[in-house]
């Protein structure tokens, strides 16, 4: 059942309460509640996802965030490493998180991104040869909606099929992927063509095709999948427009742990029906909007647990509400602190967003995306066909082909820098290839076709933080993943951009392409001014790790233990990317559904779920 308003609620206390009803967070709703006996409340403060054309046509997804009703709308503090710049920083706000904004890139890291944690946290089963039996539960790859031979493509045995979220290979072909393959024939072994991308026992360096989380050309999020299967059960509880003010203690153990499992709600600006007789403002700003009423804070208690899984910016900022953090951050707000642990929002590690776009020959300029994006009538074609058959241009996804490559191991900055990657199969960073002008907050050039080689950096080491900016539950946090911080950072993205470069070319794109577009990346000639390219153009990727880290039990640093378990407290565990102390070597949505899949058994052992 879904309900949009807390006075709908028949009860205050359930089995389990799981804050954010996201990636993870629907992960586990579904599977806990497959025992009927086990009853669960799920809060999510967006809304629902139902009926939005947006959220489930693929191409769209660069549409629906940043600054939408569908996001948290975050900035980032000024970056020092990019010219202190700000920019939007996107989640999704809404039932199925992320996964119903993202852009449905689907893998799952790579082995070694596994055994590290497995030896980080002392806990074998987080290595890879425990984890890949999460892939048959989650993943129903299911064939492509122009229904191409996909042989040779990906690798049958590495994927399930019968899982819960579909996904898939390319549906429609963009004129750049028989360049794109071309290029890794014409170029030697750094862009080798790679068989499957989704990572695991398969390395994930070159270059291959994309694998996305849509079935039959639209978006599958863990909300038209975990919770569709689920949302009918009698002992499931969703509550949309709620958002979570805090954790609250309600014991303590004779061992000294803190339980918490009581959590304070109250509806989302712009949904509550007030009972102060002034609704709150459908925006809040960053600012302290003291004249802003909002609705008498509601509370519900767990009898087993309370699960976070709110993402890497939201839980530790949950946290820190209810005093959970840095006792000195914590005190200079006024919150009494309950729990002294300055690991919280602490780690931050991200991925970064780098689009090298290049100008394409007027000839070909009509085979770009630009060319239908910017056509109104090619537009609304486009639009009659995915609403008739869900096929076309936005059935797809917004690339074809992907790679990950290693900076090389000659490369200076291994002199002064320890390779930051888990191991030799993992990539230091990703190309993305489009064939249009793909630069996410960037409007497009009014005519002119372009390719976009987008370059990602992969292992970063710089690491950024989640802080308070007060003690107003609605007050943003600050958000500073400290980007481009470190020398290796900037020198792989330097790497990164020399080789999209020589990729570019490649013979395969020499009546394709002309030149670079804009005058930053034309002028980034030395490596000086590449530096100053990507400082002055990189932004986000989206990918948010590790301001929750799991650690060892006796680790002096990190906020989980291995069963994810919150350190110093009982019946608080937290399930979603701010677990995982390293951002993993690929995209992150994979990597959240298998970490929440075996939280799921893992919270089922210690709980005697029968
Ligand atoms: C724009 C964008 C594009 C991306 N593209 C890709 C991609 O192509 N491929 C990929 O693999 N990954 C991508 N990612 C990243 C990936 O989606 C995330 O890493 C992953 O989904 C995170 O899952 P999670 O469960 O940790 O958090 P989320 O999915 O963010 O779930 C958190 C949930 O908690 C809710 N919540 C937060 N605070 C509160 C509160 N106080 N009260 C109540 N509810 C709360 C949120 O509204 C949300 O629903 C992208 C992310 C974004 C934002």
């Amino acid at each position: 059942i879904t309900f949009t308003q807390s006075t709908q609620l028949t009860s205050k206390t359930y089995d389990y309460v799981i804050v954010g009803a996201g990636t993870a967070g629907l992960v586990l709703a579904s599977r806990l509640t497959e025992n009927p006996s086990i009853t669960v409340l799920v809060l999510e403060a967006g809304g629902d996802d139902a009926n939005n054309t947006g959220i489930s046509t693929p191409f769209l997804a660069a549409s629906i965030t940043p600054n939408t009703s569908l996001d948290w709308n975050y900035t980032v503090t000024p970056q020092v490493g990019m010219d202190n710049r700000t920019f939007a920083y996107p989640r999704g706000r809404v039932l199925g998180g992320c996964s119903s904004v993202n852009y449905l890139f689907h893998q799952y890291g790579t082995d070694d991104d596994w055994n590290r944690l497995a030896k980080l946290s002392g806990d074998s089963g987080w290595s890879w040869n425990n984890m890949k039996r999460y892939v048959q539960k989650h993943e129903k790859f299911v064939p492509p909606v122009d229904g191409h031979n996909t042989t040779g493509q990906f690798i049958p045995s590495l994927h399930g099929f019968n899982g819960m979220v579909s996904v898939s290979l390319p549906g429609n072909n963009q004129s750049v992927d028989s360049r794109v393959l071309a290029a890794t024939r014409q170029l030697g072994s750094e862009f080798a063509f790679n068989e499957d991308m989704s990572g695991g026992d398969r390395s994930l360096l070159g270059i291959g095709f994309l694998q996305s989380s849509v079935g039959g050309g639209v978006r599958s999020s863990s909300s038209t999948s975990y919770l569709a299967k689920a949302n009918e059960r009698p002992n499931l509880t969703v509550l949309i427009n709620a958002v979570v003010m805090k954790v609250i203690q309600t014991g303590s153990t004779h061992s000294g742990l803190k339980s918490f499992r009581s959590v304070q709600f109250t509806a989302s600006p712009g949904t509550a029906i007030s009972l102060t007789g002034k609704s709150m403002p459908s925006h809040v700003s960053n600012k302290i909007v003291t004249e802003v009423k909002i609705d008498p804070p509601v509370i519900v208690t767990a009898r087993r647990e309370v699960i976070l899984a709110a993402g890497a910016v939201n839980t530790p900022q949950i946290l820190q509400l209810s005093g959970i953090g840095d006792s000195k951050d914590l005190q200079a707000l006024k919150i009494h602190p309950i729990i002294d642990n300055p690991s919280v929002g602490a780690n931050l590690s991200d991925h970064t967003l780098l689009p090298n776009i290049f100008t394409v020959k007027p000839q070909h300029e009509d085979r770009t995306f630009d060319h239908v994006l910017r056509n109104p009538n090619q537009l609304s074609a486009q639009i009659m066909q995915w609403q008739t058959n869900k096929t076309g241009v936005l059935a797809n996804n917004i690339a074809n082909n992907l790679g990950f490559m290693r900076v090389p191991s000659n490369d200076p900055i291994f002199r002064t820098t320890k390779d930051p990657t888990p191991g030799p199969k993992s990539p230091h960073w990703e190309m993305i290839v489009s064939n249009f002008f793909l630069s996410p907050g960037v409007p497009v050039p009014p005519t002119g076709g372009f390719m976009t080689i987008v370059t990602v950096l992969i292992s970063p080491t710089s690491r950024g933080s989640i802080k308070l900016r007060s003690n107003n539950p609605f007050d943003k946090p600050l958000v500073d993943p400290n980007y481009l911080h470190t020398e290796f950072d900037i020198a792989a993205m330097r790497d990164s951009v020399k080789s999209s470069l020589k990729f570019a070319a490649a013979p395969a794109f020499s009546d394709y392409i002309s030149d670079r577009y804009g005058s930053a990346f034309q002028q980034a000639t030395t490596d000086a001014k590449i530096d100053a390219y990507v400082r002055s153009l990189t932004t986000t990727i989206f990918h948010p790790f590790g301001t929750a880290a799991m650690s060892r039990e006796s680790a002096k640093f990190g906020v989980v233990n291995p069963d994810l378990t919150v350190k110093k407290t009982e019946g608080l565990r937290i399930v979603d990317a701010s677990v995982i102390p390293y951002v993993p070597s690929s995209h992150t949505q994979g990597p959240v559904y298998l970490l929440a899949e075996r939280a799921f058994e893992i919270i089922k052992e210690a709980q005697y779920i029968p």
